[in-house]
């Protein structure tokens, strides 16, 4: 194993993401931000420094366990103060396991305004993966707005509230085209795209032999869209989500959640004198944005040209079922750990949408976050009780909450969301959904948990209840850091509070965690009483 150390500068820079000029965070001048590669093992030391001129900054290590390096975790106000401007701050944590993740800030909403990069971890030295490949591409997706993202952050907290609207662009590895059509061709209303190339938004090429196996390392760190993803005749092979390996199935194209990341192996097995498209597309929210697309090319014709068949369709964007049944088809390959049969405590969180003072919000049991000016960390460790209302938010809310209907009282209040886990007992969350404001609306939320990975014990419709229990899947759930709740229904998770620290759960649509969409678990911390925490000595 090997320490790989990186000099980063964080800074905004003027780039043409969708081909018209932006600001866009850069790390190095580069954007995305580049890409980590590691083995298992290792420690990665990253020298963060704040180039902005008037504000912090900190990036969170997407998937990354952060096993006894709670500090390192990235999080503005729960792990760590967010870095002046001026200052360089060092992160210092293993890549234990091998997978595919990422990076993004994670102050204010500094991931929408192009804060992200990749952070490969390949297994060990002469170990192996459970599958066989010739090579890999990797494909970072991304949404994006022509609006700024402070004045999004101003929008999303004014009264009357202002939504974000749906993004302009998809991008794929931070290269998208906003005002002309790459598939021109096949759409007699769209103007065709020029490129040498060389342009920062051409697409990318993913240039491949034929009759070889290729590993697509695919990552969703958008703001809001949920994706699917498909390559034109060819089919792909599910083998790893979220740095866990899966039971390996066959797909045609598969979604991805904000916050997930997927290995899929696809054969160049199709005629190699074509190309072929790779299509992204926006799934579970009102369409209104052309799909990203990238090119998979032959090496036995030539890069330039244009694939003949039509990019791959997205499927209806609220074809739900669709996405529930490839969701309910992931599973943990056979020999991966399984969950603890029994749970200590089982949370139940209810997603709403609330008012506060006429405030548009996301509150979750009634309590929409609100995070303090001094970190958790620091402050549950040292036991300032004065740092943030110590008040425990509810495990559980009403039986008899109407989950189809909008909220009977939609006035919601601040809390500082913190439940403190004890050390090493199995918890459970059962992620409730519920109707937004408006009546008939239910949107999907990605919940992104830090500090663990957990098992997916089941999804289902409606609100969970005593029936579901029997049909959770204790045999063979994925193990997963993300995981989906589908409009108006529920989603069960289970993990075991195994490394000391505070983390956060949230949904991972940057404007609802903007909008309070999330909870913190403190765990490890001794109880000695009403007002005194101390943090749990492990080796
Ligand atoms: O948080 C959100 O707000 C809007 C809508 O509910 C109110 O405008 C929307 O679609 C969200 O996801």
């Amino acid at each position: 194993a090997k320490a790989r150390h990186f000099k980063w500068e964080v800074d905004y820079m003027i780039g043409a993401p969708d081909c018209l000029e932006h600001v866009v965070m850069a790390i190095n001048g580069q954007f995305p931000s580049p890409t980590i590669k590691a083995r298992a093992g290792d420690t990665v030391v990253v020298h963060l420094t704040n180039k902005l001129h008037t504000e912090g900054v900190v990036i969170h290590w997407h998937g990354i366990r952060q096993l006894g390096t709670p500090w390192a975790d990235g999080t503005a106000s729960i792990s760590q103060c967010a870095i002046n401007p001026g200052e360089t701050f060092v992160y210092r944590f293993k890549v234990d396991k091998a997978g595919t993740y990422f990076y993004h800030g994670h102050y204010g909403m500094q991931r929408s305004a192009g804060l992200y990069g990749l952070l490969i971890v390949d297994v060990e030295e002469g170990k192996k993966e459970p599958f066989q490949y010739d090579g890999e591409f990797n494909l970072l997706l991304s949404d994006w707005w022509h609006k700024g993202v402070h004045d999004q952050e101003v929008d999303l907290s004014s009264n009357p509230f202002r939504w974000i609207g749906e993004p302009e662009s998809l991008l794929i590895n931070g290269r998208g085209q906003y005002n002309c059509s790459l598939a021109a061709a096949h759409d007699s209303k769209a103007s065709g795209c020029t490129f040498r190339g060389n342009e920062a938004c051409a697409p990318n090429i993913l240039h491949v032999k034929p009759n070889k196996t290729y590993r697509l390392r695919v990552a969703s760190t958008t703001s809001l869209a949920s994706l699917n993803l498909a390559i034109g005749n060819h089919k792909m092979l599910m083998v790893e989500a979220d740095g866990n390996y899966l039971q390996p199935f066959s797909v045609n194209d598969f979604d991805i959640y904000s916050g997930e990341t997927y290995s899929v192996l696809f054969r160049t097995d199709q005629r190699p004198t074509d190309n072929y498209w790779i299509s992204v597309g926006v799934r579970g929210r009102q369409p209104r944005t052309p799909q990203g697309l990238a090119i998979v090319h032959y090496q036995t014709t030539t890069a330039s040209k244009l694939p003949t068949l039509p990019p791959p369709q997205t499927p209806l964007w609220n074809d739900y079922a669709r996405s529930k049944s490839f969701s309910n088809k992931i599973r943990a390959l056979s020999g991966s750990p399984k969950p603890p049969i029994n749970h200590h405590r089982r949370i139940f969180l209810l997603n709403t949408q609330n008012r506060i003072n006429g405030y548009t919000k996301w509150a979750i049991n009634n309590v929409s976050l609100s995070l303090p000016p001094t970190p958790y960390l620091g402050s549950i460790k040292h036991r300032l009780t004065n740092a943030f209302d110590q008040k425990s938010p509810p495990d559980t809310f009403l039986s008899t909450y109407d989950i189809m209907k909008p909220p009977p009282n939609p006035n919601s209040t601040y809390g500082s969301g913190v439940y403190m886990l004890k050390f090493n007992t199995t918890i459970d969350v059962i992620l409730q959904n519920a109707n937004a404001l408006n009546p008939n609306v239910s949107e999907i939320h990605p919940w992104h948990l830090h500090g663990h990975d957990f098992w997916v014990l089941g999804y289902g419709e409606g609100m969970f209840s005593k029936r579901d229990e029997d049909k959770l899947n204790l045999k063979n759930p994925p193990l997963r850091n993300t995981v989906v709740i589908f409009p108006y229904g529920w989603t069960a998770l289970r993990f075991v509070t195994d490394n000391p620290g505070v983390w956060a759960f949230h949904c991972h649509i940057e404007p609802h965690l903007h909008m309070g969409m999330g909870v913190v678990f403190a765990e490890g911390f001794i109880l000695l009483g009403r007002y005194q925490t101390r943090l749990f000595l492990v080796a």
